[in-house]
């Protein structure tokens, strides 16, 4: 068995770059993360393959965009406005939606407090891995707490995750209910609802707000246009 000895230089982002040498072999390069996993002796393992090699490839930049707001306020409408928009420009998206993710990778998972963490946890990981794979990654999904968003933002490289508030106010969600679930919460039907029980920490600084022009809500092809316009200026849909 070779022995090695190791010195670790913790960097800014968090990652432990070891300088290992190997007695019979000379010298090697190990990368080590060192924040997030959840047991010991975990070495991150890169491909010559990378990121940027991906978006040469499908001409566009991997990213994030987050749709957060209150059920009912039209995240799944915007999102697949979105991502049909960016389709019949060529462009390679896949949209996480909550109420969909919670079908399955999250079927575990309830209402309360920490279930929500964890759900917006997992999709933030897993928008995290569509976008180092180059795609426009919409997730959708009420994610009320702001911490647990601010958290998903800080797992990618500044600019990618980009936050888009549906700034609808409660009382039009609650009129809309296409699922009637207002109603089963007004009644107490449903406990810890958003908006009704349970609480909605609106975006400070979203880099997005579609919100309503007076009393009427654009149609969701507009908003989506706005998102892309973004996308565009930032320059997102060019590799
Ligand atoms: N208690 C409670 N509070 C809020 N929403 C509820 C609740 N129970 C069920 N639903 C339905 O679940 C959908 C929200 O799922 P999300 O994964 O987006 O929620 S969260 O981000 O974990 O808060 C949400 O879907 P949308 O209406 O599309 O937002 C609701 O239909
Ligand atoms: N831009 C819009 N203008 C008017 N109604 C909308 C708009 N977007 C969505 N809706 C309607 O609002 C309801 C909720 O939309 P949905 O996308 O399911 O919201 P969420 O995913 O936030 O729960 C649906 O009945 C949908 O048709």
């Amino acid at each position: 068995m070779p022995s090695y000895t190791v010195d670790v230089e913790v960097k800014s982002n968090g990652r432990a770059v070891t300088n290992d040498s190997d007695d019979s072999n000379g010298s090697i390069r190990l990368e080590k993360s060192t924040i997030g996993c959840g047991s010991a002796n975990i070495v991150w393992h890169k491909c010559s393959v990378e990121k940027i090699g991906r978006q040469e490839l499908l001409q566009q930049k991997g990213c994030v965009i987050w749709i957060t707001g209150l059920s009912g306020s039209g995240k799944s409408t915007v999102a697949c406005a979105l991502t049909k928009a960016l389709h019949a420009r060529g462009k390679l998206t896949y949209v996480l939606d909550g109420d969909n993710v919670r079908h399955g990778l999250n079927s575990d998972l309830t209402f309360k407090a920490e279930d929500r963490a964890e759900n917006i946890r997992r999709i933030g990981e897993v928008a995290k891995l569509f976008a180092d794979a180059g795609l426009i990654c919409i997730a959708s999904a009420i994610s009320p707490y702001r911490k647990d968003r601010d958290a998903c933002r800080s797992k990618l490289p500044d600019g990618d995750f980009i936050e888009v508030f549906m700034d609808i106010p409660l009382c039009v969600c609650e009129a809309r209910d296409p699922k009637g679930l207002y109603k089963l919460a007004r009644a107490g039907k449903i406990k810890g609802f958003t908006g009704i029980d349970d609480p909605y920490e609106a975006p400070l600084n979203s880099e997005i707000v579609l919100q309503q022009e007076g009393e009427v809500c654009p149609p969701p092809e507009a908003m989506a246009e706005k998102v892309i316009s973004y996308l565009e200026a930032k320059g997102y849909l060019q590799a």
